[in-house]
């Protein structure tokens, strides 16, 4: 389904991405994890078209996905949904708008300047929303919402454009242990019904550990590790993270000691059931 074959980036002399390699065969849910700048976010923006390779493949269902150009480039783009850690959403806009701002490509300049919508779109936003566990949030500004709900609000934009691939970049690394943990088991959830792939950055071990069937660790840009999660030990972790005898799980776990008693902790108890 994806091959990655020998993907290089360069930045003047320094590869941010050094010869990387590697296939997922079926719609995977795969963790890459690695010290800051070993590479990870490149990769995700080269997947997404958002940077160019120096060199290398990538094919996605036999489709060349780094010669693609103009509109074939957005429509790959659109199949293939980036969710950032900042969020990335319009601040002072209502929560639907933002979701119907994942299709905002294949609507005409007129319609989106004036806020128009036709209401299968509406309403295609607002069961995502539901899905989400925030619809009663559809018409609040995006600002006025928790940092999980706003990462919610942006897996349902992500969603709208029915991507085959979702790309997360840290998609907890600004949240709480509990908002990391509805996030979490909110992609693991559409991954597991709907079966699109998933590749996360993630800066936590124990996430990877928890929520991934695969976990790639990168160093250095180069891939050092390529395993299930069972197979990333403390000392596989340690040679990823380029590490000494000192190295503590705990400085790059999250852990999730109580859950507060409000509307968030109820729908994460709800998600944990
Ligand atoms: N636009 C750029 N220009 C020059 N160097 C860059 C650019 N983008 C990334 N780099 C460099 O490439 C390397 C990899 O960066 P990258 O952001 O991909 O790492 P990362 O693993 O995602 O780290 P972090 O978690 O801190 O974002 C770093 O040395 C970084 O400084």
């Amino acid at each position: 389904m994806l091959q990655v074959r020998n993907v290089t980036r360069l930045f003047g002399q320094k590869a941010a991405v050094d010869n990387v390699s590697f296939d997922v065969a079926k719609s995977g849910f795969v963790g890459i994890i690695g010290r800051s700048g070993a590479g990870k976010s490149t990769f995700l923006r080269l997947m997404n078209r958002l940077t160019d390779a120096t060199s290398g493949e990538i094919s996605f269902e036999d489709q060349n996905v780094l010669a693609l150009q103009g509109a074939d480039k957005r429509a790959w783009q659109s199949q293939c949904a980036m969710i950032f850690q900042q969020f990335n959403l319009v601040p002072r806009m209502d929560v639907a708008s933002n979701v119907l701002h994942g299709i905002l490509n294949r609507r005409s300049t007129v319609s989106t300047m004036f806020n128009f919508w036709p209401d299968d779109d509406v309403l295609k936003a607002l069961a995502i929303l539901d899905r989400l566990g925030i619809a009663e949030q559809a018409t609040k500004r995006a600002e006025a919402l928790s940092g999980g709900q706003q990462q919610r609000v942006a897996i349902a934009r992500a969603l709208m454009q029915d991507p085959k691939v979702i790309l997360a970049d840290e998609p907890i690394a600004s949240l709480d242990p509990m908002n990391a943990q509805i996030v979490m088991d909110s992609l693991r959830r559409i991954h597991d019904e709907d079966g699109r792939m998933v590749i996360a950055n993630l800066h936590t071990l124990d996430t990877a550990r928890r929520y991934c069937d695969r976990v790639i660790g990168m160093r250095d840009g180069r891939i050092v590790f390529d395993g299930t999660p069972d197979q990333l030990t403390t000392g596989v972790a340690r040679d990823i993270y380029g590490a000494d005898a000192s190295f503590s799980e705990s400085a790059t776990s999250t852990s999730i000691d109580a859950l507060p008693s409000d509307a968030d902790a109820d729908y994460a108890r709800r998600m944990l059931v």
